[in-house]
């Protein structure tokens, strides 16, 4: 699949949604972080507004379920029409069954690991989800700064992925940008979550380009 990007509208204007989506015409996806005030110290949207979003956009919904009990709610985003749902693995109590439900609902399924969780005792479920999701900040809110410290786990998920030959897509979310995006690619990551460095652009279409481009060259520095 390559080098796909996916700007966060955490950081878009919430009252111009529709806008802002299609202000981001070659985005892979719109990635939707939905946070529920208890799993993270931030409330953002729901079901309501995705069932929205998804009537206002052609581009697939790419949600992130920052919120307790995901295995709950999570089949009701795939089941709307969400092209990804990924849940938070310490918030699952059973994420091998919630990611068969998302799968089956006919979205790809991603699990999530915050920057101190580390990625081996995921190892074994790697055949049950289509994306691993590496965040790069404490989540919970945008313009944050990128932990470094996340590059040897993402380096490490790689190595993970490659030797089961998994087709799976390993994301990074927090603080990706035009000056951490080529270390990130570098270490092995091929979907990039950017809020503040594509909607805090003056023309976010360009930013996406240029990130897309970065972690291009970086990811294949023979071309
Ligand atoms: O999930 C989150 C934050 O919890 C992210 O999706 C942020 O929205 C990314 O924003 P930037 O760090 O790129 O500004």
């Amino acid at each position: 699949m390559g080098i796909q990007i996916s700007p966060s509208i955490l950081s878009a204007d919430f009252a111009h949604l529709a806008d802002e989506a299609a202000a981001v015409p070659t985005a892979d996806w719109l990635h939707v972080d939905v946070m529920d005030g208890h799993f993270v110290p931030n409330l953002t949207l729901g079901l309501p507004i995705v069932e929205s979003l998804l009537k206002a956009t052609s581009t697939p919904l790419d949600c992130h379920l920052m919120i307790e009990d995901p295995d709950r709610w999570a089949p009701a985003y795939a089941e709307a029409g969400a092209g990804s749902v990924t849940v938070h693995a310490k918030a699952a109590s059973a994420p091998v069954r919630t990611l068969r439900e998302i799968r089956r609902q006919g979205a790809r399924a991603g699990l999530a690991l915050n920057p101190a969780e580390p990625v081996e005792p995921y190892a074994d479920l790697v055949g049950e989800m289509d994306m691993l999701l590496l965040m790069t900040v404490e989540p919970g809110f945008g313009g944050q700064r990128f932990l470094d410290l996340v590059l040897p786990k993402i380096r490490r998920a790689r190595e993970i992925l490659d030797s089961r030959e998994a087709s799976v897509w390993l994301q990074v979310d927090g603080g990706v940008s035009d000056e951490t995006i080529e270390r990130v690619a570098e270490a092995g990551a091929d979907v990039f979550v950017a809020g503040s460095a594509v909607y805090g652009a003056q023309d976010p279409a360009s930013a996406v380009e240029s990130l897309r481009e970065q972690a291009r060259r970086a990811s294949n520095p023979t071309t």
